[in-house]
């Protein structure tokens, strides 16, 4: 297995960061290169499980989130910042710390050297304890001064191990506010999501999204062609319109989701799948509407949302919670969101709105089942 993940994190070391010059007020525009072949995903999936010293099982998806955050603080590291940076992300060195977990962490150390020295970028060997550290770069709790990269190694974890869609999340947020975004889908075709069923061999597979405040939205092949400016649909008859949202029922309330749309006047069955990819579909006009509705009780994290966000706005559309409120990002490692987070274009928002509301209500008077 161990080689697989080697060439997976090759793959995203190798093409991860890319910086050009850009006319915008941050000076920079970040372009994510994520190559993770499809094939190597499948081979990866196909050898599963190994077991820990505890004899608790450790996915391959521990091993490539765990790879993923060490390259991209390593990268912002060498790259971006001179020396100490802030990032809030998703994983942090707690499980690894333990004695059980020696012999896991001696195994991520050695393919993280591996993948460092094949790909050649970096002159650097990390000892465990530097791995421990690079992990725990994305403890920052962010808030609403300063600048705190946000990360997600990989989103849609279900879906990666589904062999489905995932996403390597990463945006920027400067004073609070998201100024930079990029999504790399790997299993996302190229085109649009139309071809994800019955896609012929000629369809190129991932794209890549990247959004930077006040320069619009793009997207491009995993593979660098050149950048294509995105926008939103204009479909502005929600008879037309179809509607993202997550494949798991355990993520969203499927049944909510579906009486908005029912009252909205959406014809067409939901499209569920993984991750932020949906964001960057929505962003280039795959669908019009995008909707979230987590279980009671469950809180956002920014990571599932900032770099999405971004893409979409910056595509012309609009990102908001139940009530209409404009996420912000700016509290810390957690949303604080009304009920769920929608997105649409701009003509369908306000209708949107009205159904999201009215669903809610229905359901919140809806005597509780039994
Ligand atoms: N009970 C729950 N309700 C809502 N979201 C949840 C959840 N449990 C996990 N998630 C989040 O949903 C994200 C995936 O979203 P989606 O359903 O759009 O694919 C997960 O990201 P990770 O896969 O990075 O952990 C995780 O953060
Ligand atoms: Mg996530």
């Amino acid at each position: 297995m161990s080689t697989y993940i080697r060439v997976l994190l090759i793959a995203l070391l190798a093409s991860f960061f890319r910086f050009l010059m850009h006319s915008c007020s941050w000076n920079l525009l970040l372009l994510l290169r994520v190559f993770l072949l499809q094939t190597v995903q499948q081979e990866i999936l196909q050898s599963d499980i190994q077991s820990k010293a505890d004899k608790s099982p450790v996915t391959v998806a521990d091993y490539v989130h765990v790879g993923s955050q060490v390259l991209v603080s390593l990268a912002l590291n060498m790259e971006v910042t001179s020396g100490s940076f802030s990032m809030v992300a998703e994983e942090d060195s707690e499980d690894l710390r333990k004695d059980s977990a020696e012999e896991i962490l001696e195994h991520i150390t050695d393919l993280v050297n591996e993948t460092l020295a094949e790909d050649g970028s970096y002159n650097i060997t990390l000892s465990k304890e530097g791995i421990l550290s690079a992990i725990d770069t994305g403890k920052s709790e962010g808030g609403p001064s300063g600048r705190h990269w946000v990360l997600d190694p990989i989103d849609g974890t279900k879906g990666f191990l589904r062999g489905g869609q995932y996403a390597i999340a990463l945006a920027l947020l400067d004073e609070g506010k998201v100024v930079l975004g990029v999504l790399g889908c790997p299993n996302l075709p190229l085109a649009s999501i139309s071809n994800l069923n019955g896609s012929s061999s000629g369809d190129q597979m991932g794209a890549l999204f990247s959004a930077t405040v006040g320069c619009g939205a793009e997207v491009e092949s995993l593979e660098g062609s050149p950048p294509q400016k995105i926008s939103v649909c204009t479909i502005d008859n929600p008879v037309n319109a179809s509607f993202f949202e997550s494949y798991e029922g355990a993520h969203t309330m499927h049944d909510l989701t579906g009486s908005i749309a029912e009252k909205l006047g959406v014809q067409a069955p939901p499209v569920r799948i993984d991750s932020q990819a949906k964001y960057g579909a929505l962003a280039r006009g795959d669908g019009a509407i995008y909707l979230r509705f987590p279980h009671k009780g469950y809180k956002e994290k920014i990571w599932d949302h900032a770099a999405g966000a971004i893409v979409v706005t910056e595509a012309g559309g609009v990102v908001t919670d139940a009530s209409g409120n404009d996420l912000d990002f700016s509290k810390g490692r957690f949303l604080d969101v009304d009920t769920g987070i929608i997105a649409t274009n701009k003509q369908l928002m306000p209708s949107l709105l009205k159904s999201v509301q009215e669903a809610i209500k229905e359901k919140s008077q809806a005597p509780s089942p039994l």
